[in-house]
């Protein structure tokens, strides 16, 4: 089974062509001149510790080569600090597994801070292997009036040098073309200068280009004194977060109802063509009654999304790690944990994978243990649906409420999570160094419609790919549990009931029972560690195959909402805030840390999931749910 994010990992190898590595520091633009170099989407993104692994693509070079290239993630320095960077020194070295050393280094310099930049290059030219310059960013160099010739960067630093924009394309065939004249490249002295002098060389280049000048504030630096301001900051990433949650609901609710109707529409076609019998109810109860439910939920996934891609690409989430820097502390975190955690709200994998960008290991350890809190998306179909069925649809005080329920329900999950590193701070050794967060604050810039509409495609594919995949899987095996065997002679009940998944269901309702679930939920709940959005599509599949009678199914929500208490939806929630429902997560916390760890990580998830789930269902049915 494949999780969304290892999906677009997947690393293509080429035999043959020389090896050409991306190399730079952070958020300088390697991804994004690997897309157009290679016709690839990796992420690109406005922060630094995009990239966590590493990416491989073929390249062809002016005169027709075939040529490998890798993207990278970023690094400062060639001592790593991190296991992301820790990544990319290994390809230099020449350590990396099954990898020969990079015939030719591509190293990307960020024009609009060279003196940063530099040093990366000074080493990696000192590791002896070939360097070509891409002098990135140019565009933004320019309007900063930072002008930099790049003759004249060439000459003085001994290699070639080419001046690209890789987010217009800008520049690139100008790199093909160098890439064929290893004449140029091979030729550059391997120079040996120490490292101490650095600094001085760095000077004295950037004096010679006529670069030494301090530069004048930036808007970005304007803005950021609001939206760093501890207060208004503050306040202004609140609202952010809390608008956002509002509009999964409120601009979700036309597109939703829409693709409702069609779902209901092909059932209805599709149960009126055919006769009662075995595929009737295979395509009507199996299929559309369980893939509909889950697709239905596609525009509230893409405006989540939306809100994300925006963020990631405006520069603001760094921001946002240093306003919660200070809270995170306070639970033995840093602020840099908050972006992995954020990219668990999408899924937790490439949460997980994010946080190799986190140098302390127990900072990283402890963000992973607690990423799978943070509510991914597969769980908003879930959330969505019990809402939908439970909460009414009305405003309180000027807001949406089943918007305000659903912030709760993420609220939870980072309460949760924070709750969960506190008690990991107080159990583990004492130590944690606390040192100042530094964080690399790109400048702002206005996000690309193009690149927001391409990483929502994205996403689209992924989701309706997981529909068409694991889902579908699920449901039709799902439906054959639940159809076979037959009932016997003069049975009354449903059919469901003498299944094979009707005994297993009420097998694993005597566990769920004390948290208040029925054998309908507690069996949905089974197919459901395969990708948690399959708990609705099993639900849709298993209560469409509950109903005695002749019918076509009805849409779930109103069909749980008359059937469930109050207190077993609530109690369902709080199980879906907290449980460990995702084996393709649990498969990357062992890739990531170990066996040990991916077990306790189930086990807590598994315990809180329990605890919780049983607590909201007795004070609901005390409080008189
Ligand atoms: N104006 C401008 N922006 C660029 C250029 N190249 C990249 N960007 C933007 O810079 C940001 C970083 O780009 P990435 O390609 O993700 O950078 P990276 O070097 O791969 O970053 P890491 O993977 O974190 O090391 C993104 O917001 C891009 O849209 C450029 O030439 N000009
Ligand atoms: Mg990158």
């Amino acid at each position: 089974m494949k999780a969304p994010q290892t999906n677009s990992a997947v690393i293509h190898v080429h035999k043959g062509g020389k090896l050409v590595a991306l190399v730079g520091n952070p958020n300088c633009g390697k991804t994004a001149l690997f897309n157009g170099l290679t016709g690839s989407h990796q992420k690109v993104a406005n922060y630094a510790g995009v990239t966590v692994e590493r990416k491989e693509g073929r390249l062809i070079s002016a005169a027709g080569k075939p040529l490998r290239l890798l993207d990278l993630p970023g690094t400062y320095s060639l001592h790593p600090r991190s296991p992301d960077e820790r990544v990319t020194c290994d390809v230099l070295a020449g350590r990396a597994r099954g990898e020969k050393r990079p015939d030719l280094v591509v190293c990307v310099l960020d024009a609009t801070n060279l003196r940063r930049n530099l040093r990366l290059l000074l080493a990696v030219r000192r590791m002896g292997l070939p360097v070509v310059v891409a002098l990135n960013m140019a565009d933004l160099a320019a309007k900063r009036g930072i002008h930099v010739d790049p003759a004249k960067l060439s000459a003085a630093l001994g290699v070639p040098v080419v001046r690209t924009v890789a987010i217009h394309k800008e520049g690139l065939d100008d790199l093909r073309a160098v890439l064929d004249q290893p004449e140029v490249w091979q030729a550059a002295p391997a120079a040996a200068e120490p490292e101490i002098d650095d600094q001085k060389t760095i000077n004295a280049l950037l004096a010679n280009l006529g670069l030494s000048a301090e530069l004048p504030e930036l808007p970005s630096d304007r803005a950021d004194r609001v939206l760093l301001h501890p207060v208004l900051g503050s306040i202004i990433l609140a609202v952010l977060l809390f608008f956002l949650f509002q509009a999964v609901f409120a601009w979700a609710e036309t597109p939703m109802g829409l693709i409702e109707a069609a779902t209901a529409w092909v059932g209805e076609q599709v149960g009126g063509l055919l006769p009662e019998g075995l595929l009737r109810s295979f395509l009507v109860d199996g299929l559309v009654a369980g893939l509909g439910g889950v697709v239905v939920f596609l525009p509230q996934i893409l405006i989540l999304f939306f809100f994300i891609l925006v963020l990631e690409e405006s520069g603001y989430l760094p921001r946002a790690a240093l306003l919660l820097d200070r809270l995170m502390g306070s639970v033995g975190l840093s602020g840099r944990s908050f972006i992995p955690l954020l990219s668990s709200f999408a899924c937790a994998i490439p949460g997980i994978m994010a946080s190799r960008s986190i140098a302390n290991p127990r900072d990283r350890l402890v963000t992973i243990m607690i990423a799978p809190l943070m509510t991914c998306s597969a769980r908003l179909p879930v959330y969505a649906l019990l809402i939908a069925a439970f909460i009414p649809n009305r405003e309180v005080g000027g807001f949406e409420l089943q918007g305000l329920v659903l912030f709760g329900l993420y609220f939870a999950g980072i309460l949760g999570a924070l709750a969960v590193a506190w008690v990991i701070k107080r159990l583990g050794s004492s130590g944690r160094e606390v040192r100042p967060l530094m964080m690399e604050l790109p400048a702002y810039h206005w996000p690309q419609p193009r690149s927001v509409a391409i990483g929502l495609w994205q996403r689209a594919m992924i989701f309706l790919k997981r529909v068409g995949g694991i889902i579908l899987v699920m449901t039709v095996a799902l439906w054959a549990l639940s159809t076979f065997p037959s009932p016997p002679e003069g049975a009354t009940g449903a059919p469901i009931e003498y299944s094979i998944a009707g005994y297993l269901g009420r097998g694993l309702a005597t566990i769920f029972e004390p948290i208040g679930f029925n054998w309908q939920i507690s069996l949905s709940l089974v197919p459901g560690l395969a990708a948690r959005e399959v708990m609705v599509s099993a639900l849709g599949t298993v209560y469409a195959l509950s109903a005695t009678g002749d019918d076509t199914a009805g849409a779930l929500a109103p069909l749980i909402a008359q059937t469930w208490s109050f207190a077993t939806a609530l109690s369902l929630l709080a199980w879906f805030v907290f449980a460990p429902q995702c084996l393709a997560t649990l498969a990357t916390i062992k890739r990531e840390t170990s066996v040990k760890m991916a077990l306790a990580a189930a086990g807590y998830l598994f315990a809180l999931a329990y605890l919780a789930s049983f607590l909201t269902y007795r004070v609901a049915l005390y409080l008189g749910a």
